[in-house]
């Protein structure tokens, strides 16, 4: 009670400053019930040092922590199942309150992927979900500095695979929520922590049965705040200071598998065209010819237009009036291999298989090519440009999985995740003054999750620089001590600012 008296105190300064920030938000307005209950995100130097042992190295005498669990998902049928449910035993060890409130149910799913119902004091609002995955892609040691699942703290950086990718948002969501419970916080909206253990290999062993779980329970979620998009420094040449892209929508993928069969032989005497021969220049054509560049829709435009000023003459003219130079703009961005994938439906060899001996002409060659989709393509559109392409009978088309791209988010004034977000983001991080709306170019266990609600928001609460990209999934993956600190104040206000913060929606019952 006494600790509960100081956090009031605190609370004064903190209100001060959170009038300020809000009066940037038009649609946002705070209700007066949460505003007395409001905890300041300040961390004792105790609860700083076990919160990074929790994430890196748990204590000297077992040597585990969340990074040293390897959690990996080799495919859809190879995951590491031991590390698994290692690791879901070690969150039931390291976040006792968590686990231990009466307020706060916990359920396994899919048989290694976590579902925690918070419920909120006031059902009345509607329940949002924070989103985060366990697993890891693989990590061989060739070419890591240090081991990759060892967690080590070198230079103020927690080193290791899943620093970033994404066992970041597990422990800091659940670190997050540990520290507002030890502080007698009871959240007011009731909410979802969705924590999937296959997002790797397509999530469907994870997210989409907790998502079939909750749609049978008759659940609508306000929003979903994934992992996805971050606050990104470097990645636009001559955009000298970061800006923050909350991705409101998600591409689409397709594996397309091309196959040509021929009949084997002797290699001293070959055919005109072999397998391998027929089924190179079919996927030489697809590398050399991209599919339409489609700037203009989705939401890059506004991005750009929202970061036209951040520009020096005459890029800031020539962006802040694209209805005249976008087709130089279009243009442009095709020159760089990330704001190419913005504008267009990417192609990219990720296979190729043929040959049995040196001299057998083989009888099969088999490729794989994945696209990902442009918000504003669908799979059959991709297809039937490809086939057009490929143009050789001989060479079969097989899809192997596929699925369109996202619905588009909103990102007005009354989108209640996406202004939360955004508000959350001016408050941990004043020196960011462009918050917008962007394309996520990977794909999420998110978009299982479309059929609760309309508002899916992927956002990694960290700065990225395009070296830091090459870690993940790549070598020496790692997040710097203050980043993953600053991920758990995120998520500590952002549970809070779902409490306090509304949207205006005059005439229409709170969401
Ligand atoms: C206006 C200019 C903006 C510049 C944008 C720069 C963006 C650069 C950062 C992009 C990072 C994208 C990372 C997204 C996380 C994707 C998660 C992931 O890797 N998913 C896998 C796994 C998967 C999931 C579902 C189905 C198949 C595979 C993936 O391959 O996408
Ligand atoms: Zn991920
Ligand atoms: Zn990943």
């Amino acid at each position: 009670m006494a600790r509960r008296c100081l956090y009031l105190l605190a609370l004064g300064g903190v209100l001060l400053l959170g009038i300020a920030t809000f009066s940037r938000s038009k649609g946002l307005r705070r209700s007066l019930r949460g505003a007395a209950s409001r905890i300041p995100s300040q961390f004792s130097e105790e609860e700083r040092v076990d919160m990074k042992r929790r994430f890196s190295i748990s204590d000297c005498l077992t040597l585990t922590g969340a990074i040293q669990i390897p959690t990996v998902s080799f495919t859809s049928e190879d995951y590491n199942t031991t590390a698994l449910a290692e690791f879901g035993e070690y969150i039931y060890k390291v976040f006792p309150t968590v686990f231990s409130t009466s307020f706060i149910q916990h359920e396994v799913v899919g048989g290694y992927s976590h579902l925690f119902t918070v419920q909120g004091s006031d059902p009345s609002l509607q329940p949002y979900l924070l989103l985060a995955h366990i697993d890891v892609v693989p990590a061989p040691a060739e070419g890591w500095k240090v081991p990759p699942f060892s967690g080590l703290e070198h230079d103020g950086f927690i080193w290791g695979r899943g620093t970033l990718d994404n066992k970041n948002s597990v422990m800091a969501i659940l670190q997050a929520l540990e520290l507002l419970l030890i502080r007698d916080y009871i959240p007011q909206r009731p909410f979802f922590i969705a924590l999937g253990h296959d997002e790797e290999v397509s999530g469907k062993n994870g997210a989409r049965k907790i998502s079939t779980l909750l749609q049978a329970r008759g659940v609508q979620l306000a929003f979903v705040v994934d992992e996805g998009s971050f606050i990104l420094d470097g990645f636009i040449p001559n955009v000298k200071k970061p800006f923050a892209q909350i991705a409101v929508a998600e591409k689409g993928s397709i594996n397309l598998m091309l196959q040509v069969n021929v009949t084997p032989g002797h290699s001293s005497a070959p055919q005109k065209e072999t397998s391998i021969g027929i089924l190179a220049a079919a996927v030489s054509r697809l590398e050399q010819t991209p599919l339409p560049n489609m700037f203009g829709d989705g939401p890059l435009k506004t991005t750009l237009e929202l970061l036209a000023n951040e520009f020096s003459f005459p890029t800031n003219i020539i962006l802040s009036n694209l209805w005249l130079f976008w087709p130089f703009v279009r243009r442009f961005l095709e020159r760089n291999h990330i704001t190419n994938a913005l504008v267009r439906t990417t192609t990219a060899l990720t296979m190729f298989n043929a040959g049995i001996k040196v001299n057998v002409i083989p009888s099969v060659a088999q490729a794989v090519v994945n696209f990902r989709i442009h918000p504003a393509q669908t799979v059959q559109e991709v297809l039937e440009l490809v086939k057009n392409i490929v143009a050789d009978d001989r060479v079969q088309l097989h899809v192997l999985s596929a699925f369109d791209p996202e619905p588009v988010s909103p990102s007005d004034n009354q989108a209640l995740g996406y202004q939360l977000l955004r508000h959350t983001i001016h408050s941990v991080f004043p020196e960011v003054s462009i918050v917008a709306p962007g394309t996520c170019i990977g794909n999420t266990d998110s978009r299982h999750y479309k059929n609760l609600s309309n508002g899916i928001y992927r956002f990694n609460p960290f700065y990225l620089r395009p070296q830091d990209f090459t870690g993940i999934h790549g070598l020496n993956e790692k997040i710097s001590v203050q980043a993953y600190e600053t991920h758990v104040k995120f998520i500590f206000e952002l549970i809070q600012n779902a409490d306090t913060v509304r949207v205006s929606v005059p005439h229409v019952h709170e969401l």
